[in-house]
């Protein structure tokens, strides 16, 4: 299935799209586009509303008739039997329609969610890393609930009554258009009033949906940080932050009281004046003086028709708060979706065999911030090595992130292989362009399957050779469950190291053209750096490396050494070349001479 097509929308603050000010025919129109599933079969969809809502109303209609008729049996025979058939009519279409309904919503929600997870990881880097994961979450999971819960408590019924009001409204004007005159006007205005107070219930809606994911953000992170905030002592101010978010949810959705109060009393009030109006006005106004302007079957019927009419207005009245709330969470789920997609289908493919990379005149920002890059000039060679040093803060990740089209260039140009880096389609960057992060993610499942994530045909035997090139066949011979051994949700059983080990085996078993590795800076023991240093020898051999080094060795055993500094290039060349040049690499190598080799406990967690 492809992925939606969205129109340009207008973008947020932070590069996703904002529907917040779009009426519900937007949405309307945004839902049809992003989920397709929901224009199939409008036209059945639409039938069955009509059969049955015209079925409901077809009962006045006879009882008119068998009035006029002066009661007699054959009169009556008649009408009970067209309205008995009617009302059977109206239930199966009713059923029909509401399990049609039923199954179309709940599968373009399922479309809205995949979707929506496909924009997560498609979506520009920079979006992803603006926006807090926890607010992405609620999007494709309570938000896209709180639609099913609306129409699960009744909300498809709204289909139904609204069909059922325009045909009673019909059939009333054709009656008396001069008693369904106030009858009309009444329900003009209530509808009038009930849009503009359904504004400030979206808006205190929408604010309260967004405290709600706020506070879903906050209960994550005191969850995910909990060991942390053990360890610094900090529960205290955490319960605090904690407290606050979920005040002030609670406060939001107490805000949205008021106007749906407001909204149900003008509803009740509307329409018991109608029905009372119409009931007293009518009596008068038929049997008025000279000829009587409507027969009493029409008078009863018209009765009937006004409450035909009034109840589904009274429905959707009690319904528009939860309808609002519903909208507001389908609104939140479409703009994820419709947040436009960064990847590159129709480019250049990168050309095959070790990756070239030129940078030229290139800088940096994130957002509108200001430049952390400037005027990047630099040209790998093919198979070379390159390590990246420097301070923290100068620059070595973002550029990182730009070869790995992580973020943008805000001028200049990069080539991968001469090919301009944002013409290459994405298709052809998995397996050739793969970063090591610092502390690897590792999915729960075992260290087989994780080593085998990014190559799917992968035999055990092909993970083992690779291991054995690596030079990880001591460690691995340690592991008593072997390619079984279980590693933890996010590789929680596994130390910082041995997750270093599963990521550089992963890489060398997908084989890519340009590695770009984000040396870890903590929590390797002495054997297990000794089995890293090993494996990232033999991964790097021939291909085309960008390392961000944090360590003394890892420049040391490069082909060149990039040294940034406030997010330029200051020197670049070998270490040994670099070492008695004047400049801050000597400093560096001065500073990581002196630093205690780190060597902690590493016990692993079985
Ligand atoms: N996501 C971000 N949003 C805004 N500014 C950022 C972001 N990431 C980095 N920066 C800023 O960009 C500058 C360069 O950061 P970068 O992470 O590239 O440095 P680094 O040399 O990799 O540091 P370290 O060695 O500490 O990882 C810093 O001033 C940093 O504050």
């Amino acid at each position: 299935m492809s992925a939606p097509a969205p129109a340009e929308p207008s973008l947020g603050r932070h590069g996703m799209a904002d529907l917040s000010g779009a009426g519900p025919w937007r949405l309307v129109a945004a839902g049809l586009r992003a989920t397709p599933v929901l224009r199939e079969g409008l036209v059945v969809t639409a039938v069955l509303a009509l059969l049955a809502g015209t079925g409901r109303v077809i009962a006045p209609l006879t009882v008119q008739r068998a009035i006029d008729a002066g009661l007699t049996p054959g009169a009556v025979r008649p009408a009970v039997a067209v309205g008995s058939v009617a009302l059977v009519v109206a239930g199966v279409s009713s059923l029909l329609l509401n399990q049609r309904l039923a199954s179309r919503v709940e599968r373009a929600l399922a479309e809205l969610r995949r979707a929506g997870l496909r924009r997560v990881h498609d979506m520009a880097a920079t979006t992803a890393d603006r926006v807090p994961s926890a607010d992405l979450v609620t999007r494709l999971t309570s938000d896209v609930d709180q639609v099913t819960t609306f129409l699960q408590g009744g909300g498809l019924q709204s289909v139904t009554n609204v069909a059922q009001l325009l045909v009673a409204a019909v059939i009333m004007i054709a009656y008396s258009w001069e008693l369904s005159l106030p009858v009309l006007a009444l329900a003009a205005l209530l509808v009038a009033a009930m849009v503009s107070v359904q504004r400030v219930i979206a808006r205190r809606f929408d604010r309260a949906r967004r405290d709600l994911s706020a506070m879903q953000s906050a209960v994550a992170e005191s969850v995910i940080g909990a060991p942390v905030i053990r360890a610094t002592g900090t529960d205290e101010r955490t319960r605090a932050r904690l407290d606050e978010a979920v005040d002030r949810a609670r406060d939001s959705l107490l805000r949205t009281l008021p106007p749906l109060h407001v909204n149900t009393s003008l509803g009740e009030l509307a329409i018991s004046t109608t029905t009372v109006a119409v009931l007293v006005g009518g009596v008068w106004w038929a049997g008025g003086p000279g000829t009587p302007r409507l027969t009493a079957g029409e008078l009863v019927a018209m009765v009937f028709l006004v409450t035909f009419f009034v109840r589904p207005l009274q429905f959707l009245v009690q319904s528009l708060g939860e309808a609002q709330n519903a909208l507001t969470g389908w609104r939140r789920a479409l703009e994820l979706v419709t947040t436009p997609s960064a990847e590159v289908r129709d480019g250049t493919p990168l050309p095959p065999g070790p990756v070239g990379v030129r940078m030229e005149h290139v800088s940096a920002r994130y957002g509108d911030g200001p430049l952390v890059l400037r005027e990047v000039n630099v040209q790998i060679e093919p198979g070379e090595h390159v390590a990246v040093v420097g301070r923290t803060g100068s620059g070595k990740s973002t550029f990182a992130k730009l070869l790995t089209r992580r973020i943008e260039p805000a001028e200049g140009t990069i080539t991968l292989s001469g090919v301009p880096l944002g013409q290459i389609a994405d298709a052809s960057l998995p397996g050739r362009v793969v970063i090591v992060p610092q502390d690897p993610f590792l999915f729960e499942g075992t260290l087989g399957a994780n080593i085998a994530l990014g190559s799917p045909g992968a035999t055990d035997a092909d993970v083992l050779a690779v291991l054995a090139e690596l030079g990880l066949a001591d460690w691995f011979g340690t592991l008593p469950e072997g390619l079984d051994t279980p590693v933890g949700l996010r590789g929680d059983r596994l130390s910082v190291g041995e997750r270093q080990l599963v990521a550089l085996a992963r890489t060398a078993l997908v084989g890519p053209d340009l590695v770009v590795l984000d040396e870890a800076t903590s929590g390797v023991d002495a054997a297990t750096d000794v089995a890293v240093q090993r494996a990232l020898g033999s991964l790097t051999r021939g291909r085309t490396t960008v390392s961000i080094a944090h360590r003394m060795i890892t420049a040391a055993t490069a082909d060149r050494v990039l040294v940034f500094a406030a997010g330029r290039i200051v020197q670049s060349g070998h270490h040994s070349t670099l070492l008695v040049q004047e400049g801050p690499y000597a400093g560096l190598a001065a500073a990581w001479d002196q630093r205690v080799p780190a060597d902690p406990p590493n016990r692993r967690k079985r």
